[in-house]
């Protein structure tokens, strides 16, 4: 059999850790970036022993090393779109930071707090995140408590939703996205994006299932892999809203906890 060899396909990369047991992090990136015909890179951050419910460990890799793998990818493959997700520590946000001026187009999912609000990074590292990766981004993706970190707003309101996009807005990314899956009721299905300009209410179908563990990690890889595709950044970020929303639709009821959206639902469709 000859191969048929895809020399045009887009390339994404993320940075970010991974999840052993499969449903955010690496794992959910890159199966994102597969759904959207992406070819997915990483440069691993940490790695976490996970389970639906919940962190038991983290080790981090050395900052030296995720600039490896990052220079290993951008140096040969190349880029059209990058992704940050947890960046774990200052060392690891300051390398990245200096690496980005190789991605045409850098989503940030300012991994800070969990949906249940438990802090994941420390505060010398979201002092990192502010100064020097968050002014880089194309686009910001914090959910309802990084929001409220960022903005130093409570945030219960659809109100409060946009008054955050537009001060976190100041932080220098081009647009921001406040997310809204740790809202209650028919919020929790909507996200607000501000671009210093325009306002957007992105209003998705509420969801009923606990199963959304990787849902912001999922948000972002597909932003990025829509850039790579090369959507500009608006259409990027309502496609990626419609395909996290149609996942939570099949998500996968695994574990004893929080289990993982489907990534891959249309294959579940076809099974029926
Ligand atoms: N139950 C749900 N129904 C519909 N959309 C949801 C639901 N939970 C989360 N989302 C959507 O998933 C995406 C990720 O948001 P969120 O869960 O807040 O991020 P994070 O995983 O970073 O906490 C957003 O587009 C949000 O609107
Ligand atoms: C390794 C790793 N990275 C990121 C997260 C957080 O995942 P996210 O999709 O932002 O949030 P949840 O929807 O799962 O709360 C993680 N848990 N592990």
């Amino acid at each position: 059999m000859t191969s048929t060899s895809l020399s045009s396909i887009p390339v994404a990369l993320t940075i970010a850790g991974s999840d052993s047991g499969g449903g955010a992090g690496i794992q959910a990136d890159l199966r994102t970036f597969a759904f959207h015909l992406v070819h997915g890179t990483s440069a691993i951050t940490c790695v976490t022993a996970q389970n639906t419910l919940g962190v038991t460990r983290v080790d981090a890799l050395p900052a030296e090393s995720v600039v490896a793998q990052i220079q290993a990818v951008t140096g040969d493959i190349g880029v059209q779109a990058a992704k940050t997700g947890m960046l774990l520590n200052r060392d690891i946000i300051l390398a990245v930071a200096e690496q980005a001026s190789c991605f045409p187009n850098l989503v940030v999912d300012p991994v800070m707090v969990s949906r249940t609000g438990v802090q994941l990074i420390d505060d010398a590292a979201i002092a990192a995140l502010k100064a020097k990766l968050l002014p880089l981004a194309t686009i910001l993706t914090p959910n309802r408590y990084e929001a409220q970190i960022l903005s130093g707003l409570d945030i219960s309101t659809l109100e409060e939703m946009q008054r955050a996009a537009q001060r976190i807005h100041q932080f220098g990314s081009k647009a921001v996205l406040v997310k809204g899956g740790g809202m209650a009721g028919a919020l929790r299905g909507v996200d607000v994006w501000f671009d210093g300009a325009h306002e957007h209410t992105l209003t998705g179908q509420t969801v009923d299932t606990s199963n959304t563990h990787g849902t912001g990690c999922t948000l972002s890889a597909a932003i990025a892999a829509n850039l790579a595709i090369g959507k500009d950044l608006l259409t990027a970020t309502q496609h990626a809203k419609e395909y996290v929303t149609t996942a939570l639709g099949y998500s996968l009821n695994l574990g004893n906890g929080q289990g993982p959206v489907g990534h891959f639902f249309p294959l579940l469709q076809r099974q029926g």
